[in-house]
């Protein structure tokens, strides 16, 4: 997935200034505000920027993350603030180091009060104003941040009531043992939204294996794949309604498109073999590639696919 891959670009070698908003042109010195220890492997970073480098509401048009460069080696990578980022110049990220991983065991080793260069905002797709009816988000680990990103600019940090061309949300995300699951600071207010608002949102967390959860269900957790029948869910159908193909059992699974009757787009991020599972591989050079997976299985195209 590109979430893993991102190709190393010149770009790392940009010039750092501290007079300037901040732009993907340049590195800017950013200082780190907390780093705390969220689970297993991950962490959640708050930044700090001066607030005369926050850049124009304007150009911050959800999805966008940013580069941080680990010093020592020259090495940058992205990240998506949950948040985006404030007046004030915070931007929390939630931040996971794989054991032979470079720039997230670096950023994870990083203490309170350390500068991190950033370079940004670079767009990682580009969310459009009354083109969907519905959004199904599919992610898996910090593949969730993106999805974060984008749900609280629709609906958590809405002051007023979301306009009628604010899609329907679902977001199905799995982590693979609770432990693993992201911080209360990215479910609390995933569940609350969901609890106050259950005909704009729907939130659903799967794990693969329960660890030493006795109850799952009690957390409101499943313990599974995230399959067929929760997209059949998330899309308000059931396996005896009209919407399925019947023409082999090959076929059961198979969605009518023309009769879904709503503009729905699934959102797909995640570790590469969560995306390759659900939409199929990306392609190469970082193209989306078919769509595949449980997805292509239902018969949906590259029309209703984006892999983040
Ligand atoms: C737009 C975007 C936004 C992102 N947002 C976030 C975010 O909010 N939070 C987050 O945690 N991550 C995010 N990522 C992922 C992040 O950019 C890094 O890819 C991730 O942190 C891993 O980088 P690393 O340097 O720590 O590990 P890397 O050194 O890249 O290694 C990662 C893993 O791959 C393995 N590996 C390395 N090289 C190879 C190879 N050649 N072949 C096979 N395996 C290899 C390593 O052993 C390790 O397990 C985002 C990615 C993108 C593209």
């Amino acid at each position: 997935a590109t979430y893993m891959f991102w190709p190393e670009s010149e770009s790392r070698a940009a010039p750092t200034r501290d007079d300037i908003p901040i732009s993907p042109s340049h590195f800017t010195p950013a200082t780190l505000l907390s780093s705390e220890t969220t689970g297993p492997n991950s962490k959640l970073l708050t930044l700090k920027l001066p607030t005369h480098l926050v850049p124009f509401p304007e150009d911050l048009n959800p999805v966008w993350s940013i580069y941080m460069k680990d010093s020592d080696i020259q090495v940058e990578r992205p990240y998506t603030p949950l948040e985006g980022i404030d007046k004030q110049g915070i931007m929390k990220f939630w931040i996971k180091r794989y054991v032979d991983g470079e720039v997230g065991k670096w950023l994870h080793s990083k203490n309170v009060g350390d500068s991190i260069e950033i370079r940004g905002p670079v767009p990682t797709w580009a969310w459009r104003e009354g083109e969907y009816d519905e959004l199904v988000m599919i992610s898996g680990g910090t593949g969730i941040t993106p999805m974060y990103q984008l749900i609280h600019h629709l609906l958590i940090n809405q002051k007023s009531t979301p306009s009628t061309s604010t899609p329907r949300i679902t977001l199905l995300h799995s982590s693979r043992t609770p432990v693993e699951l992201p911080p209360p600071e990215i479910l609390q207010p995933l569940k609350s939204l969901a609890a106050a608002q259950p005909e704009r949102f729907k939130f659903h967390l799967f794990v693969d294996s329960p660890g030493n959860l006795s109850s799952p269900a009690s957390h409101n957790l499943q313990v599974s794949r995230i399959g067929t029948s929760a997209v059949q869910k998330a899309l308000g159908l059931s396996q005896g309604s009209s919407w399925f193909k019947r023409k082999s059992s090959a076929e059961a699974t198979k969605i009518d498109r023309e009769k879904l009757g709503k503009r729905v787009l699934f959102l797909v991020s995640g570790p590469d073999r969560t995306v390759a599972a659900i939409a199929g591989p990306m392609g190469r050079n970082l193209s989306q590639g078919d769509v595949g997976g449980i997805l292509g299985e239902m018969g949906f195209t590259s029309q209703d696919v984006w892999k983040l």
